[in-house]
């Protein structure tokens, strides 16, 4: 901590630690600028007793876990004593390994209010520049520009980490990019469900400009870009649970915070046509789902995770220095084969069967500013596990309260159609068996005209499936089987971590 043995402007005392310094800077009092070329002019009684100063630029922490960047000038009599000061803090800061350096950023124009350019350049790229961190940005021409870049063309030997602007499907595009090729490069077959995925050297950071932001919310307890700059900026970073899903034993996609069945993938499936409105999509979209109040049958099959910590009804938190995440974590470590994969732990699956009006599976908490503390409040972010939440079929009544307790403080599972398991591993088949031809037509993004009515097959009266939301992309395949790890522990990393007031 640096301590106020030089006195600061206001002449009050100030303690600020090195961890949360992001730039110190000598001021040149006489000439009545700053060394960045700002005119400042010092006040003159300070000017006046201690002639040489320096401002040191940290992280603040402000209302709702939000961080904000804060100057405090230190005055000193002797010019070699502030030289001294400047050039120890500096040394310090270079010390500090875990901060970036160079950083790959990739910017969506097209994502949430398409604010992302701006939002980087009046409130991110400046504080970067602070913090003398060197960047490389593109702005995305394309849906998955940024996936395939990473995936084939980056060269990451350069950086120290990558950095998406946008939301939860910019954040999932990096996802794909960086662990597809890491499995690559390391011979992983990605379509076995078995394989154990290897972990990628480079971290993710996410600034918040996207619709939901959820990913960048249940981590941070906040989606304000500035505030996740921050964190990016003094290196903090968080593991996260990977789910993968196949399809027939083909990779379909990887998850991180939410696979939505039903509700959120009627929902997000109706908004995508509708992405004109912006955010707003999704209140539009939600409640005409809501109104159309479909169900859907299929058997669902789990391994319930029975040998870690915490179960999803806790009421604590997974915040920074989770013990739970720490604990769960060691099970994984290099000299632990996962539990689930030996031998003695088959036979461990529950079976399902019935009408669900949502599957839905957080792997986080699932907080976002519509849903403050999330689908799964008591969800861990990397404990290996994700929480398997079935919605039988109810009345509308019933599940208007239900969704309503999503932005509520009650218990989100106290509900006789509402169940929850913490899982390792889950499949979902549906009671009718989706042909190629209809999966096409699906993938083609088309609108279906093949779908078998439940209960009058020679109408289109209702649907038979629907689709999965994972991390707001669309999968057409009704079934799948999900595979949660966090393994080996450390697999992803984020810039982004939770403030420990949350
Ligand atoms: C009658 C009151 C109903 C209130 C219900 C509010 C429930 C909101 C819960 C939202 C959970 C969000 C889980 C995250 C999903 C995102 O990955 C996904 C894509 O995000 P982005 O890329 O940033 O657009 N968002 C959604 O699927 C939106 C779901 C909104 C449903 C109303
Ligand atoms: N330049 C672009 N043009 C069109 N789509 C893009 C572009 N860049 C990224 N995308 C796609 O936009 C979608 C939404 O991105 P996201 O950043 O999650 O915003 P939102 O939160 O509004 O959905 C993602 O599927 C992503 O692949
Ligand atoms: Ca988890």
């Amino acid at each position: 901590t640096l301590m106020a043995s030089v006195v600061p402007q206001t002449g009050t005392s100030h303690g600020v630690s090195v961890s949360e310094i992001l730039a110190v800077r000598e001021l040149d009092v006489d000439s009545e600028t700053k060394d960045d070329g700002r005119w400042q002019k010092m006040p003159q009684k300070s000017t006046e007793a201690y002639p040489y100063a320096f401002t040191v630029s940290y992280v603040e922490r402000a209302w709702q876990h939000r961080w904000r960047c804060s100057d405090v000038t230190f005055h000193c009599l002797e010019g070699a004593l502030c030289q001294q000061w400047v050039q120890t803090i500096r040394e310090q800061l270079t010390a500090l390994t875990s901060r970036p350096k160079h950083l790959l950023v990739y910017i969506n124009p097209y994502g949430g209010k398409q604010q992302g350019e701006r939002i980087y350049e009046q409130k991110v790229a400046p504080l970067f520049t602070l913090a003398s961190i060197s960047t490389h940005v593109i702005v995305t021409e394309h849906a998955n520009h940024a996936r395939d870049h990473l995936r084939t063309e980056a060269e990451l030997k350069k950086y120290d980490g990558v950095v998406c602007v946008g939301g939860d499907g910019m954040f999932s595009e990096m996802v794909h990019g960086l662990v597809s090729r890491t499995q690559r490069d390391n011979g992983v077959d990605q379509n076995s469900p078995e394989e154990k995925l290897v972990p990628c050297t480079l971290r993710i950071g996410i600034i918040p400009a996207g619709s939901t932001d959820c990913i960048c919310y249940a981590t941070v307890g906040i989606n304000d870009p500035v505030t996740s700059a921050l964190h990016i900026i003094v290196g903090d970073a968080q593991p996260m649970d990977v789910c993968s899903v196949h399809h027939n034993n083909t990779f379909l996609r990887y998850s991180v915070s939410l696979l939505g069945y039903g509700f959120y993938g009627d929902v997000l499936a109706d908004s995508e046509r509708k992405r004109w409105m912006g955010p707003a999509r999704y209140d539009f979209s939600g409640f005409k789902t809501f109104l159309t109040h479909h169900y859907y049958e299929g058997t669902v099959s789990f391994l319930p995770a029975t040998d870690i910590l915490g179960t999803p009804r806790d009421k604590t938190r997974c915040r920074a220095g989770c013990f739970i995440c720490q604990h769960n974590g060691q099970l994984y470590s290099e000299d632990h084969q996962p539990l689930f994969l030996l031998p003695e732990y088959k036979g461990g699956w529950r079976v399902i069967r019935g009408k669900f009006l949502a599957i839905n599976a957080a792997s986080m908490s699932c907080a976002c500013p519509r849903s403050p503390k999330g689908l799964s409040p008591a969800a861990h972010l990397a404990d290996g596990t994700t929480d398997l939440i079935l919605v039988r079929k109810c009345s509308r009544f019933n599940f208007l309260r239900h969704l309503l307790r999503h932005t509520s403080k009650y218990d989100q599972f106290d509900m006789n159609f509402v169940e929850v398991h913490r899982v390792r591993r889950f499949r979902f088949t549906p009671r009718y068996c989706q042909s190629d031809s209809e999966l096409d037509l699906r993938e083609n993004g088309k609108r279906l005209f093949s779908q078998i009515c439940r209960d009058h097959p020679a109408c289109s009266c209702s649907p038979a499936y629907s689709s999965w939301n994972c991390d707001g992309e669309i999968l057409p395949h009704a079934a799948i089987e999900v595979g949660c790890v966090t393994t080996p522990y450390n697999l992803l990393c984020k810039y982004t971590v939770h403030s420990e007031s949350i």
